[in-house]
Formats: structure tokens, sequence, C-alpha cells
């Protein structure tokens, strides 16, 4: 490879400062060290929580960064001692890592891995906690080990999923968030049952998948809950089965769906990040077992309250990263599924651009009718 060992030179999108426009520069980025894979990335989708770390309200948010994370492309090198993945394969970045080693990875409870994340909290490697990119000799910080918004980024190799090279990235850079992140609650975290009566709140990409994965996990109503009534139509087409607006309800929206369901829903999803919707979700669930899990991401200084009672009462409160999936394990799985058809990932593009058009991307992500928006990024 002629550019093994040496530093890049390419295109990057860069937030300096919080909802400030992204900036396409031509950044540097170091070659890979011991323990980690230099990535040409090729797509790149833009996620909410992108947004929300760019709006300055993300307690992990450092600037000037590059953020990005939900991607795919192709290994262009590899560090030292890197044995999983070399130049070549076809790989999907996973914020969430996957060591197979740590107490988190081996406690079989939990998909959180704990061995880089201290670092990628704080924007840097674990080997020399330093950025491996920079612009005119000042470092940029790593965004959620993953920094995909840029042409080539730099990730810990625990964080590297081989797919399938006849998958096309183009589609499978969805799996790197969203999608898996649905799919997953209702699969991994929930565990929903054959003839459950779900609510979704929130029919964004994750709430979609959320419905996709309870229909087949055989739920028998799936029931949406959305302020935009614009995207019913849509979300009938991922399994929702019912639609309420809470701006057309006077009462609160949990007493509407007790009403609705004989007393509660069995599961409930947030996917919105508000933290007033997530008490209304406990609140919509069964007495006695209904369970709520928390996907959407809220600002930092925001807090979940309800009456404990609730909790007394048999209702379960949970959270879900990445859907619970392991992500080196399972993603290439999910791509696997998406090639057999067996789940969707098409249908969540809704717009392509380049990543030269990434801060039109993020006006779009704000508009009712964007789930995903695909940036060609070569
Ligand atoms: N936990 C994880 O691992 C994980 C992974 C990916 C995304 N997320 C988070 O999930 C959330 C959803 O992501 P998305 O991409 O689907 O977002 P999105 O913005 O596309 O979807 C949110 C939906 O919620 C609706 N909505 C807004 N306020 C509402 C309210 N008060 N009541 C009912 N509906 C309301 C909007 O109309 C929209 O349809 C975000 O907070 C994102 O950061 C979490
Ligand atoms: N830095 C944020 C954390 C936000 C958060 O909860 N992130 C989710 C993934 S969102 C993907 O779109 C997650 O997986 N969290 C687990 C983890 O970060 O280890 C904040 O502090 O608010
Ligand atoms: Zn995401
Ligand atoms: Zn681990």
């Amino acid at each position: 490879m002629a550019t093994q060992g040496q530093v890049i030179t390419c295109k990057a999108a860069v937030a300096y400062e919080p909802n400030k426009p992204l900036v396409i520069e031509d950044v540097q980025v170091d070659p890979p060290q011991a323990g980690e894979v230099r990535i040409k990335i090729l797509f790149t989708a833009l996620c909410h929580t992108d947004a929300y770390t760019w709006s300055g309200k993300d307690p992990e948010g450092l600037f000037p960064c590059i953020l990005g994370h939900e991607a795919a492309g192709i290994v262009e090198s590899v560090g030292e001692g890197v044995t999983e993945v070399q130049a070549g394969d076809h790989v999907i970045p996973c914020y969430q890592a996957e060591c197979r080693e740590c107490k988190f990875c081996k406690s079989g409870k939990t998909n959180l891995c704990g061995k880089v994340r201290g670092a990628t909290g704080v924007g840097v490697m674990m080997n020399d906690r330093k950025s491996r990119f920079s612009v005119n000799g000042k470092p940029l910080y790593h965004f959620m080990g993953t920094s995909t918004f840029s042409q080539y980024t730099v990730l810990h190799d625990v964080s590297v999923a081989k797919i399938d090279p006849k998958a096309p990235l183009d589609k499978v850079c969805l799996l790197g968030c969203g999608v898996p992140t649905g799919l997953g609650a209702v699969w991994n975290t929930a565990k929903v049952e054959p003839g459950s009566i779900v609510a979704v709140f929130g029919l964004g990409t994750v709430g979609l998948a959320v419905a996709e994965g309870a229909k087949a996990a055989g739920a028998s109503r799936i029931i949406g809950v959305d302020i935009d009534d614009r995207k019913f139509e849509r979300a009938k087409k991922f399994g929702v089965t019912e639609f309420v607006n809470p701006k057309e309800h006077e009462k609160p929206i949990q007493q509407v769906l007790v009403d609705l369901t004989d007393g509660g829903v069995d599961y409930s999803f947030e996917c919105i990040g508000n933290v007033s919707v997530m008490r209304a979700a406990l609140e919509c669930c069964h007495k006695g077992w209904g369970t709520s899990v928390i996907v959407g991401v809220a600002a930092s200084g925001q807090e979940i309250s309800t009456r404990p009672f609730q909790l007394v009462t048999g209702r379960v409160w949970k959270g879900t990263a990445f859907g619970g999936f392991k992500s080196r394990s399972q993603v290439p799985w999910l791509v696997e599924k998406y090639m057999k058809k067996e789940i969707k990932v098409d249908e969540y593009i809704t717009h392509e651009l380049t990543l030269a058009e990434i801060n039109k991307a993020f006006d779009l992500l704000h508009e009712g009718d964007c789930l995903r928006c695909v940036l060609t990024v070569e």
C-alpha cells in the first residue's frame, strides 16, 4: 500500500464550535498505532446523536472535532498487533466496542465494552491519549471512537466489524447505529414475545426499526406515537398498526394508551430523547409487568422522574445502547440478515448527498420526511 505508514491528507468535515456550520477541510490523518486500524470511509449517514453533540448539549462533546458514527469503508492499513482485519477488508465502524476480554465483555450481561471507552469519551486514542487527526498542525478530537465524517479515520481494532465484501456499503453503513439500535431494543433488551402490545414513541429511524423488530417478534399491536401526523403512513410499512398523536388528545398520552389497551401496553420504547416522554412511556405500561425501554438520548442536565409506585407495582424501566448488540460479533450477522432480505435497510434511506453537502444534510435531518441521509465520502 502506497499510503501505509504515511500521514494521509484528505477531506473531512470539521466541527469547530457547537452549531457553527461544519467546514470541509484538508486534514492530516496519522498512521494507525498498535491495536489501531485506518479506514477509508466510503459512505456515512447522519444520526441524530451527531446533531445532538454538534448542538453543544452532549457533556462528552469536545470541539474542534470530526463527528460521524454510522458508516462503512475499507481498511487502508493496520497497526502492530492487529490480527482480525487487514488492508482491503470491508468494515463497519462500531462506536460501541467489543474487546471480548474486559469485565463487561466477559459478563455475558451487556454489550457495553470497557476497553477503550475511557479514551473514546474524551476524543483521543487509547495508546498515547492523543488524536490521529490534525488540521494545520492543530489536533482535532475524535468522536465516539469513529469520526466518520472524514475520508480516512483511525479506530481501535476492537471497534471494527469485518463484513461480507459483497454487501453494498452505501446501504449497510446504516447498520452502524440507528437500525440495529431499534431492532435490538426489541429483540435483546425488551425481548418482546409474540402477541405483545407495543407502543413506540417517536417514529424516526430508531422508532421505525423498533416497529420492524416488534413486527418480526410477533407483536399483535404496534402503536406509533408521534406529534407529526405525516409519520404514520410511512410507519405502516414498518409494522405500526395504530397511530396516536398526543396533540390531538386532552388527556395525558399515558392515559390515552392505557385506555386504548385495557390497562396498558406490554412494552414501550422511547425513541426521541425527551424526558417527559420517557415518563409517559413508562406510565403507559401495564401494571405488574409492562417494560419501558429508553432509547433516545437526552441532553446534559435532563433527568427522568416518576412516582416510585410505578415500579413498585411491577413496571420495569430499562435503557439500551446499540440495541444490546455485541458489535464486532453481531454487526456481520446483521449484514447477512440484510443480504438475505430478512431486515430492511434501503427503506430507511430517504436522501443521498456528498460529504461536501454535509450542512445541507444536517438541515434535512431536522425536516419531517428525512430518515437517513447517506453521504458519499470519496
Ligand atoms: N441508545 C442508542 O444506542 C441510540 C442509538 C441511536 C440513536 N439514539 C437516539 O434515539 C433518538 C431517536 O433517533 P432518530 O434518529 O430516530 O430521531 P428522529 O428525530 O428521526 O425521530 C424522532 C421522532 O420523534 C418525534 N417526536 C418529537 N417529539 C415528540 C414528542 N414529544 N412526542 C412524540 N413524538 C415526538 C419526531 O416527530 C420524530 O418523528 C435520538 O435521541 C437519538 O440520539 C440512541
Ligand atoms: N455522550 C453522550 C452519550 C450519549 C449516548 O447515550 N450514546 C448512546 C449511543 S447514541 C448513538 O446514536 C450510547 O450507546 N451510549 C453508551 C455509551 O456511550 O457507552 C452523553 O453523555 O449524553
Ligand atoms: Zn447514532
Ligand atoms: Zn470489552
